[in-house]
């Protein structure tokens, strides 16, 4: 369970630390876009927020101001007047568009999060490239893309890196900063400055599948998975079992539906299409199953578990 020192400590660690990138732009309002232009406004960055859908920057502004809330409920534990000063003046430096080209030429930074796929985030990225002023650094939050392969169709390569946050954006504190092939040092010391501002403890990534974290979660989740397809556990018992048995804050499968079933699916086939014979990275025809049944987890209502639709 998060305690509020914690909270109190990132908060406090986002506001002290310098930034030269004061104007970020994210694209993508769903679960990690929305997040991250969260605790970039925290921080006191002015946030474009960009989305192809109205109604999803409609519900991601209610659920920034939901979640902020959560956060001066904390930190203005006995202060109530100024917390609602901190929720108000946070969602005040963020603004929405549906126009990722008009949202570019404002950004020192361009943080990409929409779905997971390469030819979509390629024709994103040109666009990009070819607004945004010549200092702008794009970055992508992809969870298992290649950063030199969605950087190849831009000029500007040294100016070009991963920034992979981890869900929910502003409770979990680890940011991978991952440095491609020709990305500049002054991109990365500047990428490493930035998510420190934000409020997280960064670390360097090679461009590998996976980056740290997901190179050992994906195989996991997986062979949770195929456990469960094979009968040997039910689900609940398999989530019980690493939440009491190994200490995880959730289970894998509650994990696979909080992280949505179809990116789950966008990463496996990406996976699986690029190394054919790794086992562990097999189509799971269970998972298949539920994303074309429109089951995607937490977000739909429905995936391993049932929830209440929000
Ligand atoms: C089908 C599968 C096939 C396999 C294919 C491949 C699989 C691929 C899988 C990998 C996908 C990768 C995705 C990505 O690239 C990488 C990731 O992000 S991985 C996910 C990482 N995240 C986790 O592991 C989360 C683990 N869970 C937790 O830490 C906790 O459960 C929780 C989410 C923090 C919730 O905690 P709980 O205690 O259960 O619940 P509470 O509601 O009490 O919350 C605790 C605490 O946090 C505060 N809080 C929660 N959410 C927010 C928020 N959005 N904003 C602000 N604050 C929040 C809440 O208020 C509580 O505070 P407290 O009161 O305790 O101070
Ligand atoms: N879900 C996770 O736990 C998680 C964690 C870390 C990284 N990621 C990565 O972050 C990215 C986004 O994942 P998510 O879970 O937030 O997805 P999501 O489905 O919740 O949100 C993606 C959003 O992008 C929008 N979109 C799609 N194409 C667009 C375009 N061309 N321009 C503007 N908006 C567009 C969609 O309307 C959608 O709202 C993916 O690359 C994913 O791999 C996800």
């Amino acid at each position: 369970m998060m305690q509020f020192g914690v909270i109190a400590r990132k908060f406090s660690s986002s506001a002290s630390v310098q930034s030269a990138i004061k104007n970020v732009t994210v694209i993508g309002g769903g679960l990690m876009g929305s997040g991250i232009a969260q605790v970039s406004a925290q921080a006191g960055q002015n946030v474009t927020l960009v989305d192809v859908s109205p109604d999803v920057l409609a519900k991601a502004q209610k659920s920034i101001g939901a979640n902020l809330g959560r956060v001066a409920k904390k930190v203005y534990k006995d202060k109530p007047q100024e917390g609602e000063k901190f929720v108000a003046e946070a969602l005040g430096r963020i603004k929405t568009l549906t126009d990722p080209v008009a949202a570019a030429k404002s950004a020192d930074l361009v943080v990409e999060a929409i779905v997971e796929n390469m030819d979509v985030k390629h024709k994103l990225f040109k666009q990009l490239d070819e607004a945004a002023p010549e200092h702008t650094i794009l970055a992508s939050n992809t969870s298992s893309l290649s950063i030199n392969e969605i950087a190849s169709v831009v000029k500007r390569k040294d100016r070009f890196g991963g920034l992979h946050f981890f869900n929910p954006v502003p409770v979990m504190r680890l940011l991978e900063v991952v440095k491609g092939a020709e990305t500049s040092e002054a991109t990365y010391n500047a990428m490493m400055a930035w998510g420190k501002a934000v409020g997280k403890t960064c670390i360097t990534c090679k461009d590998t599948p996976g980056f740290v974290v997901n190179r050992l979660l994906v195989p996991y989740i997986c062979e949770a998975i195929r456990l469960y397809e094979r009968g040997d556990a039910s689900a609940r018992d398999i989530d019980i079992a690493m939440k009491l048995g190994a200490g995880y804050p959730m289970g894998p499968l509650e994990l696979a539906d909080y992280v949505g079933l179809d990116t789950n699916k966008f990463i496996l086939d990406g996976w699986h299409k690029k190394y054919p014979d790794q086992p562990l990275f097999k189509p799971i025809p269970l998972l298949n199953k539920l994303v074309a049944e429109g089951k995607l987890g937490v977000k739909s209502g429905e995936g391993f578990y049932k929830y209440e639709k929000k």
